[in-house]
């Protein structure tokens, strides 16, 4: 099951990179275990064809993968403005509204979607949803500043039911701290959601830095099975 999850994500990075990285763009990494076969095959690429790309990371494994690879790293300093922006996502639903931050890179992640010109997603099969919440069970994902994680946990328990739960690191005592020094949250719900009403409630919290929601962001979504398919879904905008 493992081994076939991975030839998943793998054929559907591979085509996500051969359909849509040109020559001399600046690219959006995205973050998680998808992405590393997407910059294996960037990399690949590159040593055949010259790529000339500038990539942008959204964390800091983002970062080590795009130098592993030999690729230029860039930031949004230099390069405000990004060609292509390829990620991986813990759910896609049928209006490609996805569930982002299981690797809790969820703001830079969002920052880099939103500079691009398109934002690809690639997956295994298993996260092609119709409805969030469907096959990931852990929530959607929230980054908070550390001092307010406590009123942010109540209040978002107090407007949408559910259970917002302090996100522990697993080989250290006490909470994950991202790579902006912040905290995560993960709102754990029940059955679906008008989702704009949930992220605007969300974000209206005072002390929620981003929300894993990426709603009306990404282009088309990539999922690929173990024997070599890959089902591309597009937005329907
Ligand atoms: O949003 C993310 C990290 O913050 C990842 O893209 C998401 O969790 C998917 O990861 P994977 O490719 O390992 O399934």
């Amino acid at each position: 099951m493992a081994d076939a999850t991975e030839a998943g994500k793998m054929v559907a990075a591979r085509r996500a990179v051969d359909e849509n990285i040109k020559k001399g763009q600046v690219v959006g990494i995205g973050s998680g275990s998808t992405i590393i076969f997407a910059v294996e095959r960037i990399g690949e690429r590159n040593k055949k064809e010259a790529l000339n790309l500038t990539c942008i990371p959204t964390s800091f494994q983002a970062r080590q993968l795009i130098q592993d690879h030999g690729l230029t790293l860039g930031s949004l300093e230099t390069s405000p403005e990004i060609d292509v922006a390829i990620d991986g996502a813990d759910e896609v639903d049928d209006n490609l509204y996805l569930i982002k931050g299981g690797g809790g890179c969820l703001m830079q992640e969002k920052i880099i979607a939103s500079c691009a010109k398109s934002f690809f997603i690639i997956a295994d099969t298993r996260k092609n949803s119709k409805v969030l919440g469907t096959s990931w069970k852990k929530g959607v994902p929230i980054e908070v500043l550390p001092m307010a994680y406590r009123p942010v946990q109540l209040k978002i328990n107090q407007l949408l039911g559910g259970k917002a739960e302090l996100r522990m690191a697993s080989r250290k005592a006490g909470p994950v701290v991202t790579d902006n020094g912040n905290f995560i949250l993960d709102w754990v719900f029940d059955g679906a959601q008008d989702w704009p009403a949930v992220e605007r409630t969300i974000r209206d919290v005072p002390g929620v830095v981003e929300t894993g929601l990426f709603l009306n962001m990404a282009a088309a979504a990539y999922f690929g099975t173990a024997d070599g398919n890959v089902l591309v879904r597009t937005s329907k905008q």
